[in-house]
C-alpha cells in the first residue's frame, strides 16, 4: 500500500472526508516539497494539492508531483473552500495555531473541523527503503565525521570547538546539523541537552557528545560519552551501567516488541544500579525527517516496534555536580531482529 493508500484508510478510520495538513514534515512527506513550512497540503477525496505562495513557484513544480495552488492566506483558504463545503475536514491538532483555526473555522464555515493527532506520523514511522537509505547515508556520514572529530576531545579544548568542527564538516559534505551538538562535559554532563558552551575539557571529564546529520532532508542521532584521561571511579562505574542498559535495550530490539518494555529493560537495569531516578527521559524515539518522531519508546507508549521503524536507544544518567553519561544508537528493525545503523566505537571505561 502506497502512503497515500495508508492515509486515506486513516482519515476513513478518523472519520474524515478530508484532511489539512499543516506539520512542515508531513507536508514534505506527502508532497516532496523541501519547503513544509512554507507549505499546506489538502488532502480531499478528488486528490491532493500543495499550497504554498510565489516564493516557492518553480520549486513547487520541480519538487513535487502534486498540482500546486500558488497563494497566500487568505487566498489560499478561499481557493480550498470550494471543495470542502458539506465535508468533515481533519485538521493537526498538533500543529495549528489559535490563530490558524480561527481562519479555517472563518473561511470554511460550509465544513465540519475535525482536529486529529499523529494520523500522518504513525503512517510515517514505517519507513519505505528510500527512507532507509537516506537515514543510512545520514547517520554513515555522521559516524565518519565524529571519527574525524573524536581526536580532538581533549582537555584544555572547548566545548564549542568541538560542535564547531562537527558542524563544520558536516556542512562541508552537503549536509548540516539535525540539531544543535550537544557537548556537554565534567559537570555539564549533568544536563541532558546540554548544548556545546565555553567550558574548556579537563582531565579526568566525561564527555558526552550528542550529534546528527540531517542529509537529503533525513535525520540522524547518536551519542558516545568519551573519557579524557582517567575519569573517577564513581563515573566509570555509571558508565559500566549506562552501557549495560543500552546493550541490553539494543539487543531486544525488534518486531512486536512493545515500546514500553523496552523503556522498561533499560530503566530496571539502571534501577538495579542506584540509577533509576538519575535516567531522566525516555528511552529513545523515532527519527525521520523529524529528529523527533514517531515510535515514543516510553513507559506510557502504546507503540509497538515493527519492520521499518528507525529508532534511538539512548539511555544516560545524569548526577548533578558531578556529570553524566549517555549513550545511543540509531537502530532499524528488521525481520530478524534489528540492525545498529550507528557504528562509531563505543569506549569502554
Ligand atoms: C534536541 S534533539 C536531542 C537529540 C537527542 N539524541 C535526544 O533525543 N535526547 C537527548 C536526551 C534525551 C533525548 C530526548 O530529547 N528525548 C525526548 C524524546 C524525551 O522527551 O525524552
Amino acid at each position: 500500500m502506497t502512503q497515500f493508500e495508508q492515509l486515506r484508510r486513516a482519515m476513513a478510520q478518523a472519520g474524515v472526508d478530508a484532511l489539512w495538513v499543516s506539520d512542515p514534515a508531513n507536508v514534505r512527506a506527502l508532497s516532496g516539497f523541501t519547503s513544509g513550512k512554507d507549505g499546506k497540503v489538502l488532502v480531499t477525496p478528488q486528490g491532493a494539492t500543495l499550497y504554498t505562495d510565489a516564493r516557492y513557484t518553480v520549486q513547487a513544480q520541480e519538487e513535487s508531483p502534486l498540482p500546486a495552488v500558488i497563494a497566500r492566506p487568505p487566498d489560499t483558504y478561499r481557493d480550498a473552500a470550494a471543495a470542502l463545503s458539506g465535508l468533515r475536514v481533519g485538521f493537526e491538532a498538533d500543529h495549528l495555531t489559535v490563530s490558524g483555526l480561527d481562519d479555517l473555522r472563518e473561511h470554511w464555515a460550509d465544513a465540519t473541523l475535525v482536529p486529529v493527532r499523529g494520523l500522518i506520523q504513525k503512517i510515517r514511522a514505517i519507513k519505505t527503503p528510500e527512507e532507509i537509505e537516506a537515514i543510512r547515508a545520514a547517520q554513515a556520514l555522521a559516524d565518519q565525521v565524529y571519527n574525524e572529530v573524536r581526536p580532538m576531545i581533549q582537555a584544555g579544548v572547548r566545548e564549542l570547538d568541538v560542535a564547531l568542527e562537527i558542524e563544520m564538516r558536516l556542512r562541508r559534505a552537503g549536509a548540516e546539523n539535525a540539531f544543535d551538538v550537544i557537548v556537554a562535559s565534567g559537570p555539564r554532563g549533568a544536563m541532558p541537552h546540554g548544548v556545546a558552551s565555553a567550558r574548556v575539557i579537563e582531565d579526568g571529564d566525561l564527555v558526552t557528545v550528542d550529534m546528527g546529520a540531517r542529509l537529503g532532508g533525513y535525520n540522524s542521532d547518536m551519542t558516545r560519552t568519551v573519557a579524557v584521561g582517567q575519569p573517577s571511579e564513581e563515573l566509570a562505574r555509571i558508565y559500566r551501567a549506562v552501557l549495560e542498559a543500552e546493550e541490553a535495550a539494543v539487543a531486544a530490539v525488534g518486531p512486536g516488541v512493545r515500546a514500553a518494555d523496552l523503556d522498561a529493560l533499560a530503566r530496571d537495569i539502571l534501577t538495579r544500579h542506584g540509577l533509576g531516578e538519575a535516567f531522566a527521559h525516555s528511552l529513545g524515539h523515532g527519527v525521520g525527517l523529524d529528529v523527533h518522531e514517531a515510535p515514543g519508546l516510553r513507559g506510557t507508549s502504546e507503540d509497538v516496534l515493527e519492520r521499518g521503524m528507525i529508532v534511538t536507544i539512548e539511555p544516560g544518567a545524569y548526577l548533578p555536580g558531578l556529570g553524566g553519561v549517555r549513550i545511543e544508537d540509531l537502530v532499524l528493525v528488521t525481520d530478524a531482529g534489528h540492525e545498529v545503523l550507528s557504528c562509531a566505537e563505543k569506549e569502554q571505561i
